[in-house]
């Protein structure tokens, strides 16, 4: 097992966000989580990579506790995906997936030839290699965030975590983002990593076939495969909203969320009262 996360609390020093939180993933397994807004899908990430402490409960990343090791330990396993945001100085692309090699340098080494055709080749895998040399800062989000897919490639860790990779992603970018993830898992083309990814759509945990973990208020309020976890009742009672989930003429789930104009003017009023 890569990751397991056993009766995990996460939270802020004395605010607890989150408990009895459990979760297993290894090579090949890509791991969906959803819930609303504030749920705490952030926190509990940040739980996993070692930058929060767990308030109880324990994370072991192969095999040892996460507690228990350097933070070059940790991204030699794990590789963090962030949502692509332009950087306040100009970088080139292929600086940027570089940075993906450091826990791989030593206290002051260099990044090398060696360094520099891995990093390369991540570009090429996602099809990205003609934007080495651009500047990272004037690439479309489409393009950043498959240059930070490139840098967790370059990485070369077991585990991806990625916070929402396809956030402020066109319609076509976002599902070019998860063939690759698709890919990433396939144990044929990279030997099957690990990945965790949140999302705010549940149509692409179904579309990648992931296992799920639904949070609510901090809590796993459903976990298993996509199509058991992901039904109209569920979702409705996760957001709050009635959903259906039906399917396609190719067999492909999809849910679908009501659009009810009844129920808006309610809505608009109880969010904009002022107590
Ligand atoms: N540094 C902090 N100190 C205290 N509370 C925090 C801190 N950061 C976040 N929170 C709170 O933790 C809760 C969970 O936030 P979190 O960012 O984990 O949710 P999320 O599920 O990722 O939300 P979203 O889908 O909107 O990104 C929220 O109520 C938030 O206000």
């Amino acid at each position: 097992m890569m990751l397991e996360a056993r009766n995990l609390a996460i939270g802020y020093g004395a605010t607890t966000i989150g408990t009895e939180l459990a979760l297993q993933v290894t090579g090949g397994d890509i791991l969906c989580l959803l819930g609303p807004n504030g749920c705490g899908k952030t926190t509990l990430f940040r739980t996993l990579l070692g930058l929060l402490p767990a308030l109880a409960g324990t994370v072991t990343l192969g095999g040892k506790p996460l507690a228990a090791q350097t933070r070059a330990e940790i991204a030699r396993q794990v590789a963090y995906v962030p949502q692509a945001h332009a950087p306040p100085f100009p970088f080139e692309a292929l600086e940027v997936v570089l940075m993906g090699r450091t826990a791989r340098l030593g206290l002051f080494g260099q990044p090398g030839r060696q360094d520099r055709d891995c990093a390369f080749h991540a570009l090429d895998q996602l099809g990205i290699a003609d934007l080495a040399h651009r500047d990272y800062a004037r690439l479309s989000g489409g393009q950043r965030q498959l240059v930070l897919i490139a840098r967790a490639l370059a990485q070369e860790a077991p585990l991806i975590v990625m916070d929402e990779p396809t956030a402020s992603l066109d319609f076509g970018n976002q599902a070019q983002v998860l063939a690759h993830v698709a890919a990433l898992a396939d144990g044929a083309a990279a030997g099957g990593r690990g990945v965790i990814m949140s999302t705010h759509d549940p149509d692409q945990a179904l579309a990648l076939n992931a296992r799920v973990l639904l949070m609510k208020d901090g809590r796993a309020f459903a976990e298993g495969p996509a199509e058991a976890v992901l039904t109209g009742d569920t979702l409705s009672a996760v957001y709050g909203i009635p959903v259906t989930v039906e399917t396609t003429g190719s067999g492909r789930k999809v849910c679908l969320p009501s659009l009810d104009r009844q129920s808006a003017p309610t809505m608009t009023s109880e969010a904009f009262t002022i107590a």
